[in-house]
């Protein structure tokens, strides 16, 4: 199973730019987890600070016990060997073929033979739909397979961690499905830790268990899928909806005047873009049949009910409702929903 990641308190700078502040959250063990969040809140900068590359001036990040905020440099690099990396671009050598490049982590970092590498490469194509391809070089393949051959790379070493960089990038809807059902059957296949940067809606309401978002230079939420996807924050409703009414603006955070103005455009007939309000919880992928069990399916089920009474009542009885009715009695929690507090916006973490 893959490790837990634990952040308490992290604040990230660049100069006087201030990034993020105060973020913690804790990726459960074997999860998939997605952050989203508007373009330049630092969700990329967010990944780079788990694995090392970046460095927040404040606050920890524990993986697998070892706070890499203050550890040495040796420490780091062995704490790195646990996480497979997908960048946005797939970061693919553009004179290598496909084979090369999806071997070049173990030529690098063990001293296995050949013919073990090769069993192991193979293997990771085929996961990713890219047996045939080896000889490629990524300038020759589609976007979408170069992201398939980056992802075939970030697993070569067992990684128990997996970040992923906006998986849906320069992709179509249909290949972004793809590579969202990918994610999930390799979550099935090796139980690692995922986290998913993303600002595609479908993406988010399908495929995490859990869900944060950044906005406004702090974590907003994060917590199971349904927190989130029943919020009435207006932020997360004006995401999750893609529409121009509400706090999120074209460059920048909008002003109350700005967003009065564009209301009274909205009131007066002007279309708001976005799709129609989306209501409710559209089911989670699952992995493909004949992919061993996702067993953080279960995990997650034991884990949510531990935290039920401590989240909203509208992710509560959404919670209740993707339980499987067969092991779960919702009546004893009816009692519950009367004794919570629906004003509650942020959730255990
Ligand atoms: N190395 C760096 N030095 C200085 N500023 C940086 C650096 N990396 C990122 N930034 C700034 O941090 C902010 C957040 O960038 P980041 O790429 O993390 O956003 P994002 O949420 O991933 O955006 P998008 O969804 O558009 O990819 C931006 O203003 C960016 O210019």
């Amino acid at each position: 199973m893959g490790v837990e990641v634990s952040v308490e308190g992290l604040t990230k700078s660049f100069g006087s730019q201030r990034i993020w502040k105060d973020v913690s959250l804790t990726l459960p063990s074997g999860e998939v987890s997605a952050l989203l969040g508007p373009s330049g809140t630092g969700k990329s900068v967010f990944l780079k600070s788990l694995i090392g590359l970046l460095r927040p001036e404040e606050g920890s990040i524990v993986i697998d016990g070892t706070d890499i905020m203050q550890c040495s440099s040796k420490e780091l690099y062995e704490i790195r060997k646990l996480f497979g990396v997908l960048f946005q671009d797939g970061a693919l050598f553009g004179s290598m073929n496909l084979y090369d490049n999806v071997a070049f982590p173990l030529r690098e970092h063990t001293k296995k033979p050949e013919s073990d590498i090769r069993t192991i490469v193979m293997s990771k194509l085929e996961l990713v739909g890219l047996i045939g391809a080896e000889d490629k070089l990524p300038g020759e393949i589609s976007g979408g397979m170069r992201k398939r051959a980056g992802l075939a790379r970030a697993l070569v070493l067992d990684p128990e961690i997996i970040l992923v960089d906006e998986p849906d990038s320069g992709l179509d809807p249909v290949r972004t499905t793809y590579i969202s059902q990918t994610l999930i059957d390799i979550n099935a296949e090796i139980d690692a830790t995922v986290l998913i940067v993303s600002h595609n809606i479908n993406l988010a309401r399908t495929v995490p268990d859990n869900i944060g978002m950044l906005f406004r230079r702090e974590l907003v939420m994060f917590g199971p899928r349904e927190v989130l996807l029943t919020s009435d924050e207006p932020v997360v409703r004006q995401f999750l909806n893609g529409t121009m009414i509400g706090p999120i603006g074209m460059s920048e955070e909008k002003d109350e005047a700005q967003m009065a103005h564009e209301q009274a455009l909205v009131d007066s007939g002007h279309h708001a873009g976005g799709v129609e309000d989306v209501e409710g919880i559209v089911p989670q992928m699952q992995a493909t049949p004949g992919m061993p069990v996702r067993q953080a399916v279960a995990r997650r089920q034991e884990r949510v009910r531990s935290i039920l009474y401590a989240l909203p009542e509208a992710a509560q009885y959404a919670i209740l409702q993707s339980l499987d009715a067969d092991q779960y009695d919702s009546a004893q929690y009816t009692d519950a929903y009367s004794g919570s507090d629906a004003s509650t916006e942020v959730i255990a973490r």
